[in-house]
């Protein structure tokens, strides 16, 4: 028997190619995408506005396709780990980080990352495959604080402008009336910078941008995440700089900050230097430790002083709170190495 093809991904205008394959009225492409996406329903079969006629014609060459976590770990903070299966019977996590109002879903773009920065364990794992907007959209849907959502932030595993057709998609659904209707300020992209798909991104969708910045020198750069090659900080910048960020649209930049190595004044100077011009916030992260990588992470009191030297020159900074390290849940710590075997 041949799989049956997922509904849940597919955009309005792949509904309606459905409809008219299946031998429905263009008009229940709607329909679908209502049962899809507002009302969140499992199977064809509660699709009841639909005649039966209909949803057994739909049934014999599609299914809705979610598919629901096989495990779930909690952390003493109230974080919680998910870990989905893909089609292709592989692994990805996701993190609902619970605080105050907010609740953030940090999801996974990949399987794995072909990125292999030094410090994250994803990156050790390698690459492994992509995700369709099937799999993405499904760890937003299939899991228990789905309809409690506030944020959806694509920092889990593997580099979203890398997989940049199927994020395009997820982002059109997420934020289209037809689909989840969430405003584009609730969703914020993570990557290296992969400098093509980031001007797409840039020119086709207004989700919030953070760059994966870690030092302002270029050796030090290249020393621990390899993309600085193909696409050098220097680019990205340049790019960054053609676009009006003074709007409702956030620019930040993520810094780890590692001990005696990207932490002094020095850096935060030069830190300083290549981002005056533009309208953007610097947020300071722990590193946190993953086996076999030498690096440490700064002292709180370090962290402080870095801070508290770029926002007395007028730049936003904040250092931003490790959420699930218990679990291994927290930025730079998932990998499902572990699970594939
Ligand atoms: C896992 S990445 C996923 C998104 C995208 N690939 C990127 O690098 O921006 C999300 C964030 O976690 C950070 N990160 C990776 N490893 C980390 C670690 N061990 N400790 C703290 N942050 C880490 C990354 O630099 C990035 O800012
Ligand atoms: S930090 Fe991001 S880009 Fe680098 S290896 Fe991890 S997931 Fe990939």
């Amino acid at each position: 028997m041949t799989e049956k093809k997922h509904l849940l991904g597919l955009t309005l205008d792949e509904l309606k190619d459905v409809a008219l394959e299946c031998g429905l009225p263009k008009f229940a492409a709607k329909q679908m995408a209502d049962w899809l996406y507002k009302k969140r329903v499992l199977s064809i079969e509660e699709m009841t506005n639909l005649s039966l006629a209909n949803r057994n014609l739909l049934s014999e060459k599609y299914d809705v396709g979610r598919s629901l976590p096989v495990e779930d770990q909690r952390s003493i903070d109230g974080t919680v780990k998910y870990l989905f299966k893909t089609d292709a019977g592989k692994f990805i996590e996701s993190v609902m980080i619970p605080e105050d109002e907010r609740a953030t879903l940090c999801v996974s773009s990949q399987v794995g990352c072909k990125m292999n920065c030094l410090f994250c364990m994803t990156g050790k794992q390698g690459f492994n495959g992509h995700l369709s907007a099937n799999e993405i959209l499904n760890q937003v849907c299939s899991i228990e604080e789905s309809d409690d959502l506030t944020n959806i932030v694509f920092m889990g595993m593997g580099e979203p402008l890398d997989n940049y057709e199927q994020l395009k998609k997820t982002l059109d659904i997420m934020t289209s009336d037809y689909g989840f209707a969430w405003s584009p300020k609730r969703i914020t992209v993570s990557t290296t910078g992969v400098t093509p798909k980031l001007k797409r991104f840039l020119d086709e969708s207004n989700a919030h941008l953070a760059v994966s910045l870690h030092t302002p020198i270029k050796e030090q750069r290249l020393s621990i995440m390899p993309a600085e090659k193909a696409f050098p900080l220097s680019g990205v910048l340049d790019l960054l700089k053609q676009y009006d960020w003074s709007k409702q649209r956030r620019l930040s930049f993520e810094y780890i900050m590692f001990k005696d190595f990207n932490d002094s004044l020095v850096h935060a100077r030069e830190l300083f230097k290549i981002l005056n011009g533009l309208d953007c916030r610097v947020n300071l992260i722990r590193f946190h430790a993953i086996p076999n990588v030498d690096l440490v992470t700064s002292t709180n009191e370090t962290m402080v002083q870095f801070r508290d030297f770029l926002t007395r020159k007028g730049l936003m900074c904040t250092i931003r709170s490790s959420r699930g390290e218990d679990i291994f849940a927290a930025c730079g710590m998932l990998s499902t190495e572990k699970s594939k075997k």
